[in-house]
């Protein structure tokens, strides 16, 4: 079932286009990705679907309804978790997450059971301190249980793992998959390919306001199946040259990471033979070549010609 859908979506700011006849869906249920590089148009995509932004022009359908500006009943049904914190420094993890569960219209013990509640689920039930005491991690996953205090049916989070420790984030992560089989729909935004990978089961790529891709993660992967990707492990990767390797027919993109090349190779043309001469002619030993998978940055990389983190 389609549980929302946007079409022909458009915002500009002054001279900036920053949405252009977007248009996507979502089904209930989804962990859905919408993966972009900085300035591509997530946030503001979100910030209409939330309410928090008026569009130019579009149409938002949740369930088949179209949108009104101040529905307080989707209101209801939404949690958004904001890219930038929306806690309160001077409150503590219980005062905060009570705070914005009465905004939702939750009252006495049921909000103080339910903002228990999102804390355990966050791993902040036993933090009495001040927010402004917390590190980075703790105030994110904060931002989180004020987001789900009142157990949305559709759950918005804008970039929530931005600048955290890899704990917090596993941690995010976990949280998010739970939510998910309970029945939470999502809406993930993030420049981060992996989480995508890792967590959603169908994505949007965006970029300049425009979807450029969508479908699941294989389905994406499937648009460049006329590429072959390789990690060549070498003895001595200080005389290779990018400019030169990228001139061979066939080779599409090259990346060094310590002794290895990662290279994407057209699969018509035989580029892997060239690629191995022009190691040789460079008297440099070829110690291991792997086959590697390929993912949603070569995805992107293949549509833009751009990496999605410069
Ligand atoms: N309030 C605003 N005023 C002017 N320009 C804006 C405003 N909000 C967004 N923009 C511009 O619109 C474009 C899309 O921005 P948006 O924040 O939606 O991108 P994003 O994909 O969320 O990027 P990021 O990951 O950096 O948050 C950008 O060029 C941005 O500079």
């Amino acid at each position: 079932m389609k549980y929302i859908e946007i079409s022909g979506l458009y915002k500009r700011f002054g001279d900036v286009n920053a949405i252009e006849n977007l248009n996507l869906y979502i089904e209930k249920g989804d962990i859905f990705g919408l993966l972009g590089p900085n300035g591509a148009g997530k946030s503001t995509t979100i910030n209409i679907l939330c309410q928090l932004l008026e569009k130019d022009r579009g149409s938002i359908k949740i369930c088949n309804e179209e949108l009104r500006r101040s529905d307080a009943n989707i209101r209801g049904k939404l949690g958004i978790v904001p890219q930038d914190l929306a806690i309160f420094e001077d409150m503590t993890a219980l005062e905060n997450t009570m705070f914005f569960g009465s905004l939702y219209g939750l009252r006495g013990k049921d909000l103080k059971e339910k903002a228990l509640k999102a804390l355990e689920f966050v791993g902040l039930e036993d933090t009495k301190k001040l927010s402004k005491t917390f590190s980075g991690g703790m105030k994110r996953r904060l931002n989180i249980a004020c987001g789900i205090v009142h157990n949305p049916e559709l759950l918005i989070l804008d970039e929530p793992t931005v600048g955290i420790d890899p704990q917090s984030r596993n941690h995010i992560m976990k949280s998010i998959k739970f939510l998910n089989k309970n029945g939470c729909t999502i809406i993930y935004t993030t420049h981060y390919m992996e989480e995508v990978e890792a967590i959603c089961n169908n994505i949007a790529i965006i970029d300049k306001g425009k979807v450029i891709a969508s479908g699941s993660k294989e389905s994406l992967k499937s648009i460049i199946t006329d590429k072959n990707k390789f990690e060549v492990m070498v003895n001595d990767i200080t005389e290779i040259n990018e400019k030169e390797l990228m001139d061979i027919k066939g080779i599409d993109s090259v990346e060094f990471k310590d002794n290895k090349i990662i290279v994407s190779i057209d699969r018509e043309i035989n580029g892997l033979n060239e690629f191995i001469l022009y190691i040789s002619s460079k008297s440099i030993k070829i110690l291991d070549i792997k086959s590697k998978a390929l993912t949603l940055e070569d995805v992107f990389l293949n549509l833009t010609g751009r990496k999605l983190r410069d």
